[in-house]
C-alpha cells in the first residue's frame, strides 16, 4: 500500500510503517502527480484535498487529516468519489484549552490584574471551547457560553424526551457575551454561509461594541476576525489586548497586525505532543477499522515522558506560582518572540509551524501534594498527581 503523508505528522511511521510504503510530502506544495497510485493519503490543514489535487489520484482508498478542522477538505468530492474519510476530532482540545487559558494567565501578569475575578465568554462549546471552559471553571471562573447551534440542539433534545436534563448547558447571545465578558475566546469552525455563520463573525462593528480594557483570544480560524477592520479599531482602542493564533490569510498575516498582538503565534494553539500523536492516532484506527487491520498499538507508550518527573506542591498556589507551573508546560512568551521575529522571513510563518517543539499539556507534568493544602483544583486543570 502507498501512503502518502504530510512531513509535519509525527508518529505516522511508527503507526503506519507495517501497513504500507510511507513517502512524506510538504502539505502545501502536494501536487496532483504525487497521488498517482497512491492509496492513503494523510494531510494537514494546509493542504487542500479539492477535484484539482486528486485529478490523477487513480487508487485513493483512504483521506484522513489530522485535524479538527475540515475546511481544507472537499467533503462532497470524497463521498461522490467514495472515498472513506475521517479527521480527529476533539485531538488537540486539550491543548487549545490550555493554550487560550496560558494566554490569560499571561495576559493577566503582563497587566496586574487577576485573571480569577474575570468574566470569560467562549463563542463555540464543542470540543476545544469546552476544554477551555473546564480550565476555567476548575480555576474557579465565571464562564458564559454562545453556541447556538448546540443550545438549539439542547432545545430539541429536550422537546423531544419532554425531560429536562439536569446536565443541560446554559448559554447566552453573542450580544450578552460582547457585553458582559471581560475576555472574549473563540472556538467556532469557520463557515461561509447559514444563520450562524462565521466568517467574520467578528466584524468592525462587533470589534467596537468590545467592552472597554476586553482581551480577544482567536485560535480557531483567523477569518472569524475581519483582521483589517481589527487593525482599525486596535489603532483606536488601546485598551483592547489581543492574543492571535491564527491569521486571515495564513501564512501571510498583515503585517501591520501583528505589532498590535500581545501574544501571536503560527496557528500552533494545537500544537501539544499529546494532541498530534492522538491526532495520528485517530487516522490510525479509523483506516485499521475500514480495512479490517488488527493491531496491538497503544497511543501511551508513543509519548515520551516529560523531562520534569514530579513537584511537589507544599502550600496554598497562587495566580503567579500556577503561571509558572504553566510555564513548564509551555511558555508561550518564547514562541511569541520567535513569531515576531520570524514571520516576515521567507516561509517564516510554516518553517516555525514546521520546526515547532512541540509542547506538553498539563497532564505531562506530575504534582505530589506534600502540603496537605487544597489541590483538587490543580488536578481538574489537568495536571497528573498524587496525595502523599
Ligand atoms: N489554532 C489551532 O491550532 C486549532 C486547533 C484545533 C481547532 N482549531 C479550529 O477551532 C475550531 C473549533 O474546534 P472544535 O474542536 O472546538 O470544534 P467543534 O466542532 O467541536 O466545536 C465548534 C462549536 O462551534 C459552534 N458554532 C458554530 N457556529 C457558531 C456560531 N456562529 N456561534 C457560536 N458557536 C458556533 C458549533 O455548534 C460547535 O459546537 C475548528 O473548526 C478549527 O477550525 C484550531
Ligand atoms: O483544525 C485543527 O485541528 C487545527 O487547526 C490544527 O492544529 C492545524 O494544524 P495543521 O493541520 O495545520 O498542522
Amino acid at each position: 500500500m502507498n501512503i502518502v503523508a504530510d512531513e509535519n505528522m509525527p508518529y505516522v511511521e511508527a503507526l503506519f510503517g507495517e501497513i504500507g510504503e510511507i513517502t512524506r510530502v510538504n502539505g502545501r506544495q502536494l501536487t496532483p502527480e504525487q497521488l498517482i497510485d497512491v492509496d492513503v493519503l494523510l494531510v494537514r490543514s494546509v493542504t487542500k484535498v479539492n477535484a484539482e489535487l486528486l485529478s490523477q489520484a487513480n487508487k485513493l482508498k483512504f483521506v484522513g487529516s489530522a485535524t479538527i478542522g475540515t475546511d481544507h477538505i472537499d467533503l462532497a468530492l470524497l463521498e461522490q468519489r467514495n472515498i472513506p474519510f475521517t479527521n480527529a476530532p476533539g485531538c488537540n482540545a486539550a491543548a487549545v484549552g490550555e493554550f487560550a487559558f496560558i494566554a490569560m494567565l499571561e495576559l493577566a501578569k503582563r497587566f496586574k490584574q487577576p485573571l480569577k475575578d474575570k468574566v470569560v465568554g467562549i463563542v463555540g462549546a464543542g470540543n476545544t471551547g469546552s476544554a477551555l471552559e473546564h480550565c476555567l471553571n476548575a480555576y474557579g471562573m465565571k464562564v458564559l457560553l454562545c453556541d447556538p447551534l448546540l443550545e438549539e440542539q439542547q432545545l430539541s433534545n429536550r422537546s423531544a424526551t419532554n425531560i429536562s436534563d439536569k446536565n443541560s448547558r446554559q448559554f447566552v447571545s453573542l450580544d450578552t457575551i460582547i457585553e458582559q465578558a471581560d475576555i472574549i475566546s473563540l472556538h467556532v469552525p469557520i463557515t461561509k454561509t447559514g444563520p450562524h455563520k462565521t466568517w467574520y463573525l467578528f466584524d468592525e462593528a462587533k470589534l467596537n461594541q468590545l467592552k472597554p480594557h476586553a482581551w480577544l483570544v482567536n485560535c480557531c480560524r483567523g477569518e472569524v476576525i475581519d483582521n483589517r477592520a481589527l487593525i482599525k479599531v486596535k489603532q483606536q482602542r488601546d485598551d483592547l489586548k489581543l492574543v492571535l493564533d491564527v491569521w486571515e490569510g495564513e501564512p501571510n498575516p498583515m503585517p501591520e497586525l501583528v505589532p498590535l498582538v500581545e501574544f501571536a503565534t503560527p496557528h500552533i494553539a494545537g500544537y501539544s505532543l499529546e494532541g498530534k500523536a492522538r491526532g495520528t492516532y485517530m487516522l490510525f484506527e479509523k483506516l485499521c477499522e475500514i480495512f479490517g487491520l488488527e493491531h496491538q498499538k497503544s497511543l501511551l507508550n508513543l509519548l515520551p515522558k516529560f523531562n520534569i518527573s514530579q513537584l511537589h506542591i507544599t502550600d496554598k498556589v497562587s495566580e503567579t506560582q500556577l503561571l509558572t507551573l504553566a510555564r513548564l508546560v509551555y511558555n508561550l512568551a518564547d514562541d511569541d518572540y520567535l513569531f515576531r521575529n520570524s514571520f516576515l522571513n521567507n516561509h517564516g510563518f510554516d518553517h516555525m509551524r514546521k520546526n515547532h517543539t512541540h509542547r506538553r499539556e498539563f497532564s505531562a507534568l506530575s504534582l505530589v501534594n506534600t502540603g496537605h493544602c487544597e489541590v483538587d483544583w490543580m488536578f481538574k486543570l489537568g495536571f497528573s498527581g498524587v496525595e502523599r
